[in-house]
């Protein structure tokens, strides 16, 4: 390919064959029903036209090698190619929608791996695309019956729980490294006594060292039992079973299970497969599954160059997670507002309507495949308590590690703070008052009978994260398929 490319170029004649040339480019396809489209922002090189560089995405994420393979004409290679139908320039940029349609054929039935390896394989570090991003994709139903879901879900994950009509609070341990074992099972015992759901390890807790899984889980578990006795809940604690192998993880699951856990975590960085493998454990064992997304932002953020996190939540709900981190809007990590109501979208509703504000590009149908329940962690507190429920709703978790951990009072003080902060505020809401305006008064009155409230009002009424967000939308006024 070069800057000439666009050229129409003789079948015999030297230089690598234009993509669009091979059948890749097609204005005129209509997607069907039961294909897999994926938009994707295009950066070309300079030289490149948009429709080669689109088609050059559909190409080498579906059937195409450089040139055209006498073995093309072995298979029915038309519909096996994908087929870039539409591009659309982003004003002002040197960027493109690029609107891909992939037939339904092409993927392996409930395998995300296999999903994965065609549309995000080779295409990424084409040397004649500057950068390359996925922004969304619309996974029909008929592909979506392929895969198990979610292994229990929201509505199941509650009657487990048996706790409804308000978001479930957690708190991620800290430090995040370095506590025994017993040290760290009192952390969970106080927070889960104070009035939290659940406790949870973080992402990096493995099996170090300074505590071996084995007693990280019987400590843990001691508290966790102490604290549902002593509350009449049921408490849970994220065991983290990330580990080298899915022997390992196996293990390590199994034994959280017979010590009464009712719940398990992993981290994304064990990879789609692994992440499957334990959504079918989970199910079977019935276990809740929690996923970290560590390592997530690595990929997701840059607006240019990556997958979306929108594209992981969608992926993630396939693979049959029941939880999934996935942002907070006024807490300390990356989340555009529009772009993370979108997510909690994608993960919960049954039917998500295209939102180009809120950068859902499709419609999408999900079926009867249960929601995911969303997790929203990173500098959060109790402080911001009407906003969150504002913003995220009634089916999601509350996450605070620093602001259940560092409360002046102690943790189970900060747990306590984050309980009444988000009963009054559910309360207040109920009896239909302005939560978003009246917010702060709300809550002031309930620390008038809450001293633990009241401290963490104190002590974080002046922490925020104002930052401008990296990842944003980019909206056309033309609309989608
Ligand atoms: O440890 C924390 C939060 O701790 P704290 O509550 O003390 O800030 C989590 O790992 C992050 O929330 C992950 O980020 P995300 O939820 O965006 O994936
Ligand atoms: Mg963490």
């Amino acid at each position: 390919m070069s800057s000439t490319e666009n050229k129409k170029k003789s079948r015999w004649a030297s230089g690598v064959t234009p993509y669009s040339e091979m059948g890749y480019w097609r204005p005129d396809y209509e997607p069907s029903e039961t294909d897999v489209i994926c938009v994707f922002r295009v950066t070309p090189q300079e030289g490149v036209s948009p429709e080669e560089a689109a088609a050059a995405v559909a190409g080498e994420s579906s059937t195409a090698t450089w040139t055209v393979v006498w073995t093309d004409r072995l298979t029915a290679y038309d519909n096996y190619q994908a087929k870039a139908y539409r591009v659309d320039q982003i004003p002002g940029t040197d960027q493109y929608f690029a609107y891909i349609a992939y037939s339904i054929d092409l993927f392996e039935e409930g395998s995300i791996a296999n999903l994965a390896s065609s549309i995000i394989g080779n295409v990424f570090g084409f040397k004649p695309l500057k950068a390359l991003r996925l922004e969304d994709m619309r996974i029909p139903l008929h592909y979506i019956k392929t895969f198990q879901g979610p292994a229990h879900g929201i509505v199941v994950e509650r009657e487990y729980l048996d706790k409804y009509g308000r978001p479930l609070l957690g708190a991620t341990i800290k430090p995040k490294l370095g506590l025994s074992a017993r040290n760290y099972g009192r952390v969970a015992y106080e927070a889960l006594r104070g009035g939290l759901d659940f406790t949870k390890d973080d992402e990096n807790i493995g099996s170090q060292p300074f505590m071996r899984w084995r007693d990280r889980f019987l400590y843990v578990m001691e508290g966790v039992n102490r604290a549902a006795a002593e509350t009449g809940e049921v408490k849970g604690h994220y065991m983290n079973v990330t580990a080298a192998t899915m022997e390992d993880m196996y293990e390590r699951a199994e034994f959280a299970r017979d010590l009464g856990s009712v719940i398990i975590m992993i981290d994304l960085t064990v990879g789609y497969t692994a992440i499957q493998s334990m959504a079918n454990w989970a199910r079977k064992n019935g276990m809740l599954l929690h996923l970290h997304r560590a390592g997530h932002a690595t990929f997701t953020r840059q607006k240019t160059h990556g997958v979306s996190f929108r594209v992981i939540s969608k992926w993630m709900r396939l693979a049959g997670v029941d939880h999934i981190h996935a942002g907070t809007i006024v807490g300390k990590l990356e989340g555009d507002p529009n772009m993370i109501h979108g997510y909690y979208k994608t993960l919960r509703d049954s039917k998500v309507e295209m939102n180009l504000q809120e950068g859902l590009f499709f419609d999408q149908d999900w079926g009867s495949m249960p929601g995911v329940m969303p997790v929203a962690s990173g500098g959060i507190h109790a402080g911001q308590m009407h906003l969150l429920l504002h913003h995220l709703g009634e089916d999601v978790i509350l996450q605070f590690g620093g602001g259940t951990i560092g409360h002046p009072m102690g943790i189970s003080a900060g747990a306590t703070a984050n309980r009444v902060a988000l009963e009054a505020m559910i309360k207040a809401r109920n009896e239909g008052k302005d939560i978003l305006n009246e917010g702060p008064e709300i809550l002031q009155k309930a620390a008038r009978l809450s001293p633990s409230l009241q401290a963490a009002l104190d002590v974080w009424k002046d922490v925020t994260f104002n930052y401008e967000s990296t990842d944003t939308p980019d909206v056309l006024p033309t609309p989608s398929v």
